[in-house]
Formats: C-alpha cells, structure tokens, sequence
C-alpha cells in the first residue's frame, strides 16, 4: 500500500459554479420576504373588523412557515458540492486481495409485501460484486420470520453457484437475475418467534460450479417476542450488526433494502475511493450513493422519484459534513456503530484498512453459532447503549436520517457518490395511497425528531454546525408544509367565492412583490430539477406533488404525530407494498392516477380542496365579468385558484367522467362535496 501522503488522487471534489449567483439571489429574497412580512403587519394593524384580522393574521401565520423554510432551504444551496472518483487508481493504492472485506446487510419484512424472490434477486446482485468472495458476506434480515424467504434463500444459494460464474463469463453488468432476464401460501408470519440464523453459503466451504470461491451467504430472522420493543428496521439493523461482528466482522458494511438491487458489480470500488482515501477516512462514517428507481413512468406523476431528497439535497449537504444517511445504498465504516469520533482515542476509529475480517473460515462453527444467536435475542439489548449511542439509533420511524443525523452531531463525516450508471435500483410506490403514505409515515418519523431533546435547531446546530443544524431542521420540519399550503388551499378560496379581497390590488407595487415572491422560488425550484437531469413535465409533476402531500401526507401525518402524543395508538412502520396488480400496472404505466384501491382520508381532503378550488375559481370569475373593479380587487385570489385548479385537473377527470377502475370512489366524492359545502358555510355562521 502507497504510504500516507503519497497517495494518488482517488477522488475528487469541485464546488457548484453557480453558488454566488445563488447567494446573490438569496439576499435579494430575503429582502422581499422581509418587505411581504412588513407589509403583512400593515395590513394587520389596518384591518377593519376582528374578523379580517384573523384573515391577515392567518395568512401571516402561512407565510411565517414559507419564510422559515425557506431560510432552511439555503443551507442547502450555500455551498453544493460534485465528487468524482477513479477507481481505475485504485490498484496503485491497494491490491485486490488487501481491499477491506465487506459485510452487506439486507432487511426484509413482509412476505406479501416484499416478494421473497425481490429479496433473493437483490443478494444475488451484490454477490455478483466484482469483489473478492471470500471477502464478501451477504446477511439477510428476515423481520417477517417467513419459511418462504428461507426457502427461496435456500434455493439461491444453489443456484448461486450457477449464475455468478455465468456473469463473470459473460461480462454482464446487469448482476440481477430479474433484471437479466426479464427483459406460495405454505407459510404464515409468526407473531413471537425464536432467533434463527443459517449460513446458507460459506466462502471457504462452498464453491461454484467453475470452482471459484461463493460468498458468505447468512439468513438471520432475529427472536422477537411480545412485551418486547423491536425497533422496526434499526433493531434488525443492530442485529445484523452484531451478528455479523461474531461471524465476519467486515470494517466495510452496506446497507441495502430488500428492493434495492446492485445495477453495478464495480460500485464497491467507487465507495473504496473514500474509505481508502488516507486524507478523509479518520473521520468518514459512510459513502452515501443516492436512491435511485426503476419502473416510474415517464412523466412521474407520483414524484416518486423524490430528486430533491435524494439527488439534490445530498449535494447540498456535502458541502459541510455530508449528506444524510437514507436507509439503503450507504457503505459504512464499522466503527461508527460503536461510538463517537471524540469519545475514542485515534486508534480506536481507525479508518477502514485492509485488515480487519476476522478468520472468516469459522463462521459455521458451533461456538462462533452459539454467540450469533446470544446477540440475536430481544433481551440482549437490555441495559446496553444499543440503539442510543451505538449502533442505529432509536426513537424515529425514519431511523435512517436519525442515524445520520446523529452520527453527524458526534463528529462524523459522510459524503455523496452518484456515479453516472445508477448503482443501485429500486421500486417506488407506484400507487397513488401507498405513496401518500410512505410519505405520512416519514413525515411522523422526522417530527418524532423535531419534538425531541435532539432537535436539529438546537441540538444539531450546536453539535454538528450550523448548515448542518439547518438541513436536518428542514427534513425534521417538513410536515410543516401543511400549515400554509391548507391554508392557501382554503382561505383566499373561499373569501373569493365572497368577494372579499385579500391582497393588493393588480399591478400596485406590492402586488409585484407577491408576483416576484411566487414567480422567483418556482423558477429557481425549476432551474434546479432541470440542473438535476429532470424535465419539465417531472418538474411540474413534482411540484404537484407538493402541494398534494401538503394537504394529504403532511397534514394528516402531523395529526396522528398529535394523536400519539395523547395517546392515540397509531401503526408503526407500515412496509410499503412492492407488488402492483395487473390493472393498477396499467394505469400507472398510462399516467392515470389511481384513486381506486381504497377510500382513503387523503382522497377526501384532495377531492374538498379541488371542489373549493374550482367552485371559487367560477365564481370569482363570473362575478368578476360582471362588476369589472372588482376583478383588480381580487386577481390575487383568482390566480391562486386558477393555479390550483390546473394542478388539479386529474382529480376533476377523476371525479366527473372516467369509468375505469381507478377513478374516484363515489362515496369520496360525496363526502368531498359535503365537506367542501361545509367549508363555504363557515363565513355564514362567523357573520
Ligand atoms: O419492521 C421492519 C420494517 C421494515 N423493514 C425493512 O425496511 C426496508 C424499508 O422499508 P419500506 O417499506 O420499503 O420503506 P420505504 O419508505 O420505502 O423506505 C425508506 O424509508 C425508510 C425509513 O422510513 C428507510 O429505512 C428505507 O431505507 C428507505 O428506503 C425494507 O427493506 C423493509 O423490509 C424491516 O426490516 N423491519
Ligand atoms: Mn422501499
């Protein structure tokens, strides 16, 4: 190995050339904001009756909470960053055989939801790892205790043996089964079950049919028993761990869901670029590489793709200490898990070197099993920092950036690596519910962090830096959006439909002001997504999309954040579902959305809104044809409802005229009627 200092460049990073028109343009918005909220306590001060009080004041509150997020906003357009790193050099550093051994860990949890064939199609790509198989242990994570995993496991490890030397021969990328080629009820899920852990394949044991050595292959469904509090996804991370550490004990450890497959056998190189990199590893807890999908339609109605979360953000955030940890995709360096950078003399947080897996012949034996199965009990984390300062840590639905965010606050670093080839695949929701509620679920998840003694703007701030604090605050907050996008969805809605003003009158100055405040964030969100290699019609998917979780996922996840909080039990980690029918395939694939697989809350607060919208949009017009002064008074109001209603126009399809399976449930469809008729008679009953 090359001595310190003398290494060749094994990566590179340059900052985003356009950070000082960036900066520039976020003093000239923080001005306007400053003159909105100026100009909102004039109007507060001038109104008439208590009730246009409440009005201005209730816009206040909205715009306080855009302003707030806002500024949150810029820590992650200060200072972006783009990494590049050259594998190629990688021989001159280190040879093969002293490359770090590497430890994957894969969670899955529910049979039904996540085909055990998903499960097993994801191991097989990363043992197709071009990497050293005796330095390559696969663990699987079973939180669903299912015979059908197993068995499907069982069935890989035998056929294993076939395809890995068959992608070696054929120089395939694709290292994926499914993904190559594609171009049972005998099992229940136990409620309390004992820990069962089964090395399937063992690298020097176990051979392919070309007599190259296999992988570590283990299946790991850790005990689990009622009374006991299992953590979702970080406890069985934290098994993994530990289990690992008594087997192969790899300094290296990748995470990964069950759905994300390795679409690159080099992607461990690219992370050894970091790990390996003498000048960064001291302090490098792990090498982010972005979640990326397969299977979203062309125009992502959904925004599923989450570009903001996983592609744009991160690079935000590598500029300080790195982006956050997202749950999958993310090379960690063990000895993260097992305290902070302070807390440990140098040695002990030594960087990831080429030592470091213990005799990895012996992980079938009797004692090394014996160990195994002592950590995988529920009651070993009794009484131990398991879950609080080692480890994943607990107390969020989202344990994946509480990890990070954590990690980041006791010192470590992190950094992003999105090569051009995506390194690994995932499914998304592809069902308009399921993906309403992966993303109520993650915003309870980051409240759970928000309201805790660990609070990013206190804590983080203090702990990790400054933009640090503000990025975690951002995520942590993010519900929040709720609060002025229900009200913007609403108020000057349903004043319209009364024809009380609300805001200057057209092309008065400060009705520019509105114009520039709304015109300047979408251009800039746009020219974003655009720089991110999203188009338009994503773009406006996306920001569609916002504004939907902003009256669905975000509300109705802040009110069971409340309901928790009194005591109201509410349903944990709900797994999101990776198996779509037949039909719902069809419309995603033809861009319609699916309002037909439940009657769910969310459908009812979109269909209100979209009725709101509209009927306001009408009125206002109408009434304004009519007394032409009055349209001056109230284009602000007809703007914003014009705006909605374009958005809205695949729940208005939904509603009125498709006959197919997906449309609107017509009981939602009522109840949105009555709610809306409800929301119009307010006024009458506050006059
Ligand atoms: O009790 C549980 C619940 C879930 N999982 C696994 O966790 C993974 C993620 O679950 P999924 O239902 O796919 O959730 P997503 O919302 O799609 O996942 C995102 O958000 C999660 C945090 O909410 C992160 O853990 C994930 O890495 C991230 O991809 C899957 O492999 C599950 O099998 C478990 O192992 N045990
Ligand atoms: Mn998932």
């Amino acid at each position: 190995m090359a001595e310190e200092g003398k290494q060749p460049l094994l990566n590179a990073v340059q900052v985003d050339p356009l950070v000082h028109l960036n900066r520039a343009h976020a003093v000239l918005y923080a001005c306007a904001i400053l003159a909105l909220l100026y100009h909102r306590l004039l109007s507060m001060l001038g109104a008439p009756t208590h009730l246009s009080f409440l009005l201005f004041l209730s816009l206040t509150i909205a715009d306080l909470v855009f302003a707030f997020k806002w500024v949150l906003t810029q820590a992650f357009r200060w200072r972006p960053v783009r990494r590049r790193e050259f594998p190629e050099r990688l021989a001159s550093v280190a040879d093969r055989k002293d490359w770090p051994a590497l430890d994957v860990f894969i969670c899955t949890a529910d049979p039904y939801k996540e085909p055990p064939m998903t499960v097993v199609n994801t191991a097989l790509s990363v043992m197709g790892f071009d990497y050293p198989a005796n330095k390559l242990s696969v663990y699987v994570s079973d939180d669903g205790g299912s015979q059908l995993t197993l068995f499907a496991f069982m069935e890989a490890a035998r056929f294993a043996r076939y395809w890995l030397p068959f992608c070696r021969e054929n120089g395939l990328v694709d290292r994926s089964p499914e993904a190559y080629f594609s171009s049972s009820s005998a099992t229940h899920v136990l409620g309390e079950r004992c820990e069962k852990i089964k090395v399937l394949l063992e690298s020097s044991r176990d051979a392919d049919i070309a007599d190259n050595p296999l992988p570590n292959l283990i299946y790991v469904s850790r005990e689990k028993r009622r009374n006991y509090d299992h953590h979702f996804k970080a406890g069985a991370l934290n098994v993994l761990i530990r289990v690992s550490g008594e087997m192969s004990n790899a300094p290296v450890v990748l995470t990964l869901d069950c759905d994300m497959y390795s679409n690159d056998p080099q992607t461990p190189q690219r992370a050894l670029c970091y790990l390996l990199d003498h000048n960064k590893n001291a302090k490098l807890a792990f090498v982010q590489f972005p979640q990326r999908f397969k299977g979203i339609n062309e125009h992502d109605i959904y925004g599923s793709e989450l570009k903001r979360l996983f592609q744009i953000n991160p690079v935000g955030m590598d500029g300080f200490r790195g982006p956050s940890y997202v749950g999958s995709g993310s090379f960690f360096s063990r000895c993260c898990f097992h305290g902070s950078t302070s807390l440990l003399p140098q040695q002990a947080s030594q960087p990831v070197d080429s030592t470091g897996s213990r005799r990895i012949n012996l992980i079938s034996s009797e004692a090394v099993l014996a160990n195994a199965h002592r950590v995988a009990s529920c009651s070993y984390e009794h009484g131990t920092k398991w879950g609080y300062k080692v480890g994943m840590r607990y107390g969020s639905l989202v344990e994946d950036y509480n990890t990070g965010y954590r990690l980041h606050c006791e010192g470590w670093e992190s950094v992003f690596c999105n090569p051009q080839r995506p390194a690994f695949l995932g499914d998304v929701p592809t069902n308009f519910s399921d993906s309403l509620n992966q993303t109520k679920r993650w915003c309870i998840g980051l409240l759970e962090v928000a309201f805790s003694k660990y609070c990013p703007l206190s804590f983080g701030c203090k702990r990790a830096s400054l933009p640090m604090g503000l990025h975690y605050a951002h995520y942590a907050f993010w519900g929040l959006w709720c609060i002025p996008l229900s009200i913007y969805a609403i108020l000057p809605q349903v004043t319209l439909a009364y024809g009380v003003p609300l805001f200057p009158k057209a092309f008065e100055p400060w009705w520019y002001l509105y114009v520039y405040l709304f015109l300047a964030a979408y251009a800039q969100d746009l020219v974003d997504f655009l720089r991110a290699k999203g188009t338009f019609r994503q773009w406006w998917n996306d920001q569609r999309m916002w504004m939907v979780r902003g009256v669905a996922s975000y509300l109705f996840g802040v009110a069971e954040f409340l309901l928790q909080h009194v005591g109201v039990p509410t349903v944990g980690f709900n797994v999101t579902n990776k198996v779509m029918d037949g039909e719902q395939t069809m419309l995603y694939n033809n861009r319609c959305f699916d309002f037909g697989a439940d009657d769910s809350p969310f459908f009812v607060s979109l269909g209100t809104v979209s009725i709101v919208n509209l009927t306001s949009f009408i009125v206002g017009l109408v009434r304004g044809m009519r007394q032409g002064d009055i349209l001056r008074d109230v284009s602000m109001q007809l703007l914003i409802s014009g705006f909605v209603v374009v958005n809205c126009w695949p729940i208005y399809e939904a509603m009125a005229w498709r006959r197919d399976a997906g449309r609107m449930p017509v009981m939602v469809t009522k109840a949105s009627l009555m709610l809306a008729g409800a929301i119009y008679s307010i006024p009458y009953f506050i006059l």
